[in-house]
């Protein structure tokens, strides 16, 4: 964030490479240095084009642009085409791939952003975005993000902080960071794209439940995270997946993906040259409490370890995390462990890949052969679980559940994610500070 400090003790402070404000006396020499050294720098923006949402978070998102960030763009001679959204998928349909975008609005607004810039830029480059297996253009342009939602997690997973004036800022000097993002497609058919959670059962039964009580505010998740705890739902079916192979890192690393990552920088090199034919798929049946793809740490204020403390934004690469069926009090424990120092995926019913692809298919929708080969694996048939699979109405546990696709739920359950590589960039470097995520003490982390 940027920091006013006292004159005087600015002088003998050591320069900590954080934004810091100047105060006007010297202010005239300043800003003429830095609007020369911003001339001299090709990689900033001349042109944005800007989307406001209205009606995100506190509805503040116009305010904020015209108070805190038009004034610096105008500063920096950065001229702006700017369009305040009046309806969902306004911004969506309306980009064009001319001009740098700027997003002032939540992760669902970003998300939009993305989906109508990735979908453009497949079609202007004639690759079809529905089928899974085609390798997705890189968009050229990039992408800022002024947080102005309720949630605005990509924003501080990929800046460090939410602060609309460091996000400024981080445009004017022309910043870019890559960042991976999935695809998630039903057969033939393309669903989303996703850029930091994919959450089955427990975190796709929270929204789902959370989404029926819009009426009660941000609360609503807290109610819902504890309803569905003690629901203690679980689900059967058939993950499959590509494990990244001859990457460096694990997703049980305790170093952490920060600015001028070498992870991604080797990682994206390697995979952007190998065919995915070079690995081999492994399959798992089971009965999972939950399963998540983490494409980031999704570190936020909230939660400052996030579901996968040491994923990278740009390395390829989604790291799955299969939660198996367990007690409540181990399923407490495991939740826990999201808000200590203690490793999350330390436990006999968790397990941690970080994979290229993969794909999930339910129970109800598996196979016969596969529902036999189920029932061989087990060693007994059990009339009564046999009785649920074909009548899920019965009232024991739902047979499936949904999807949380970045805070989105998705329209099916059998699904087919890819990670591609560095699809875009944001004006942004990661996360500098260190200190952001060493702060434990939060118990609203889970
Ligand atoms: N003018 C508009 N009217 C209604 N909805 C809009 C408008 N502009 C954008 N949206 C939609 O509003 C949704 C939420 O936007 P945003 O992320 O900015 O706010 P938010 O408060 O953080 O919401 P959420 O937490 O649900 O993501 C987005 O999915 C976007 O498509």
């Amino acid at each position: 964030a940027v920091r006013e400090e006292e004159e005087e003790n600015s002088s003998r402070r050591r320069d900590d490479g954080s934004w810091k404000k100047i105060k006007e006396r010297e202010g005239k020499d300043c800003r003429q240095a830095f609007t020369e050294q911003l001339a001299a720098n090709t990689s900033r923006p001349k042109h944005l084009l800007v989307y406001i949402n209205p009606y995100g978070g506190k509805r503040q998102g116009k305010r904020i642009y015209e108070q805190k960030v038009a004034p610096l763009f105008a500063e920096a001679g950065i001229s702006t085409d700017v369009i305040v959204t009046e309806y969902a998928n306004h911004a969506r349909d309306h980009l064009r791939t001319e001009a740098d975008v700027v997003c002032v609005g939540g992760d669902g607004m970003f998300s939009e952003i993305i989906h109508g810039l990735i979908w453009r830029t497949q079609i202007d480059g004639s690759v079809d975005p529905n089928c899974p297996d085609e390798t997705l253009l890189p968009c050229s342009l990039r992408i800022g993000i002024i947080p102005a939602g309720s949630t605005d997690c990509i924003c501080f997973a990929t800046v460090g902080t939410n602060d609309p004036v460091t996000s400024a800022l981080h445009i004017i000097v022309g910043d870019s960071q890559p960042m991976d993002v999935c695809s998630v497609h039903h057969n033939n058919t393309f669903l989303r794209y996703s850029v930091s959670l994919l959450g089955y059962g427990f975190y796709g039964d929270v929204l789902t439940d959370s989404e029926r009580k819009r009426w009660m505010g941000p609360a609503r998740y807290d109610f819902s995270g504890l309803k569905m705890f003690l629901t203690h739902h679980y689900y059967e079916g058939t993950v499959s997946y590509l494990p990244a192979r001859g990457i460096i890192g694990t997703p049980r690393d305790t170093t952490r993906c920060r600015s001028g990552c070498v992870v991604c920088q080797h990682n994206g090199q390697l995979l952007s040259e190998r065919s995915e034919s070079d690995d081999e798929w492994r399959t798992i049946r089971g009965k999972f409490l939950a399963i998540n793809a983490a494409s980031m740490s999704c570190a936020c204020p909230r939660s400052p370890k996030g579901l996968s403390p040491a994923a990278h934004l740009a390395d390829g690469t989604t790291d799955l995390i299969l939660v198996r069926k367990c007690s409540r009090f181990n399923f407490l424990r495991h939740l826990l462990r999201h808000t200590s120092k203690d490793d999350q995926f330390d436990m006999t019913f968790v397990e941690v890949h970080r994979v290229r692809r993969f794909r999930f298919t339910p129970r109800h929708c598996q196979s016969d052969s596969e529902l036999e080969l189920d029932l061989q694996e087990s060693g007994k048939r059990q009339i009564f679980s046999q009785i649920c699979r074909d009548h899920p109405a019965c009232g024991c546990a739902p047979a499936y559940s949904s999807w949380n696709c970045d805070g989105e739920i998705l329209t099916h359950t059998a699904i087919d994610v890819r990670a591609h590589c560095q699809l875009i960039k944001l004006f942004a470097r990661g996360i500098e500070e260190q200190a952001v995520f060493e702060d434990l003490t939060n118990p609203c982390a889970i």
